[in-house]
């Protein structure tokens, strides 16, 4: 499928200025577009070098210089995105390189979209969906575990499976065709155990892809932590202390905190993202309320609670009605305060919920290395691994991996109370069609077109 259109776009960050920029070119005229805007003093011609290659020259808008580069050319159809690109590494200067990428609109090219370069890898075959996408998770990726993981999505790692289970899925479909056809050489209920324990291995493999999810949320987004407590426990100071920097404000003022405020903080590779919350007390102040109910929500959906208790105090209603809230949850009582004379201890608390406790001094930074810990042995048993080698990160391919799962679990029903094959085929369709889109096989333009829009501009 060749593009017609020329693209163009930065593709290094326009935020800031960096040593070099590269502006990058893809499409049929991208080499012609290159020759209308590179000029080498040896006089080459893009169009005639050879496939990979870089080249010293200067970059001219309509006769004017404005820029010395390199540039590199790359022959379709070995390339990123399988068609002519020619990229301009130019000096790094937001203006200059708006200008370079200026001079190559003019010359022909047209502005790409967000993840444009990445759309049409994926439309010209180079890679599928889910590699594309893992392109995205890569330029995201915040610790080790998420980038390892990504990059093994890119590598096909997930392709590599899924398209394991849809053939096998595709064989059972193809043999019961067959066998409907043409009954004396395919005897289907010879080979309804076969069937059988095809479908079982492959909704093995689902359930396993779909294990990952939970750990792989968290290794993408971090684990959603929430530090509740009524006022004044310290909350903002623990923020604080864990962020290494002064993030929230502190001061004795009950209800300084009136807002949510988020933070994320890497432990041992693995990401927290802390929200600070109003403190839970009973209030009138309107503004304050409306923080205490958003604090109570956050709650609700939060991987783990980290419940900050004013251990110079003894428990109040306020308190009671916060381990109320959170007596379900994954649950951390900091016992802060530790500098001083102690009113409320662990036994206290662990009377009333279920939960680990650490005993800290937020102001005086005592016990953070043990609080660290205790969070690392309530999610990974102490040790942080992440051994598959790729996770189900991305809700799409969630959703997807469900149905597939749905269909599975019909078939084998079916087969159990033996249905006839139409319906067999029909639900075992259903599972190879919802696999396939996770690798992007039928999707329909406008489902690209939102997944590329996430990408960011030059990718
Ligand atoms: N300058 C630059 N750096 C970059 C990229 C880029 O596009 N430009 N990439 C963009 O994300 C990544 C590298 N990804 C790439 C993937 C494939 C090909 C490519 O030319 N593939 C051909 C040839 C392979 C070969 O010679 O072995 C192919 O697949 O046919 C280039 C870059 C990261 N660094
Ligand atoms: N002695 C002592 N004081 C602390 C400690 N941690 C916090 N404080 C003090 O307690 C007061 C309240 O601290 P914050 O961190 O603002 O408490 P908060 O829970 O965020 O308060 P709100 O915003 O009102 O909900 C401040 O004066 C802090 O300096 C501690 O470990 N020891
Ligand atoms: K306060």
């Amino acid at each position: 499928m060749e593009m017609e259109d020329t693209i163009a776009a930065i593709s290094t960050s326009t935020v800031s200025s960096g040593g070099i920029s590269i502006v990058r070119i893809s499409g049929p005229d991208a080499i012609i577009i290159g020759d209308k805007v590179f000029k080498s003093k040896k006089n080459i011609k893009l169009a005639n070098v050879q496939s990979h290659t870089v080249h010293f020259g200067n970059i001219c808008d309509n006769g004017n210089e404005i820029d010395e580069a390199l540039v590199i050319v790359m022959k379709s159809p070995n390339t990123y995105t399988k068609e002519n690109i020619v990229e301009i590494d130019c000096h790094g200067g937001i203006l200059v390189t708006k200008k370079v990428l200026e001079a190559v609109l003019n010359a022909g090219a047209r502005l790409a979209e967000p993840g444009e370069f990445t759309k049409r890898a994926f439309l010209n075959g180079r890679i599928d969906l889910s590699q594309a996408e893992a392109v995205i998770d890569i330029i995201n990726a915040k610790n080790d575990y998420a980038l390892k993981s990504s990059v093994n999505q890119l590598d096909g790692k997930l392709s590599e499976k899924i398209k394991n289970i849809r053939e096998i899925i595709l064989n059972n479909v193809a043999f019961i065709e067959a066998a409907l056809d043409d009954p004396e050489h395919f005897d289907i209920d010879a080979n309804v155990n076969n069937l059988k324990n095809d479908v079982e291995n492959c909704l093995n493999n689902v359930d396993n892809l779909l294990k990952t999810c939970d750990n792989g949320r968290i290794m993408h987004d971090g684990v959603r932590t929430v530090i509740l407590g009524k006022t004044n426990a310290g909350k903002s100071s623990l923020l604080n202390v864990l962020a290494r920097e002064e993030r929230a404000i502190v001061t004795d003022i009950e209800g300084t905190t009136r807002d949510t405020l988020e933070e994320m903080i890497n432990l041992s590779g693995v990401t927290l993202n802390l929200i600070d919350t109003a403190g839970i007390r009973k209030t009138d102040d309107v503004v304050e309320s409306i923080g205490v109910n958003k604090a109570k929500k956050l709650a609700e959906v939060a991987d783990l609670v980290i419940y900050v208790v004013d251990s110079s105090r003894s428990l109040d209603d306020n308190d009671y009605e916060i381990m109320e809230l959170i007596k379900d949850k994954k649950v951390l009582v900091i016992l802060n305060k530790a500098d001083l004379a102690q009113v409320t201890t662990a036994e206290d608390i662990k009377k009333i919920i279920n939960c680990e406790t650490v005993t800290i001094s937020a102001k005086q930074e005592t016990g953070i290395e043990e609080l660290e810990e205790t969070v690392k042995n309530m999610f990974f048993n102490g040790e942080v691994k992440f051994n598959e080698d790729v996770y189900i990160t991305s809700t799409r391919h969630k959703e997807l991996l469900k149905k597939a799962e749905n269909s599975l679990k019909l078939v084998l029903d079916g087969i159990d109370n033996m249905v006839s094959e139409d319906f067999l085929t029909i639900d075992l369709m259903a599972a190879y069609e919802n696999l396939g889109l996770i690798i992007g096989e039928e999707i329909e333009d406008d489902l690209a077109n939102r997944i590329f829009s996430k990408f960011c501009m030059g990718k």
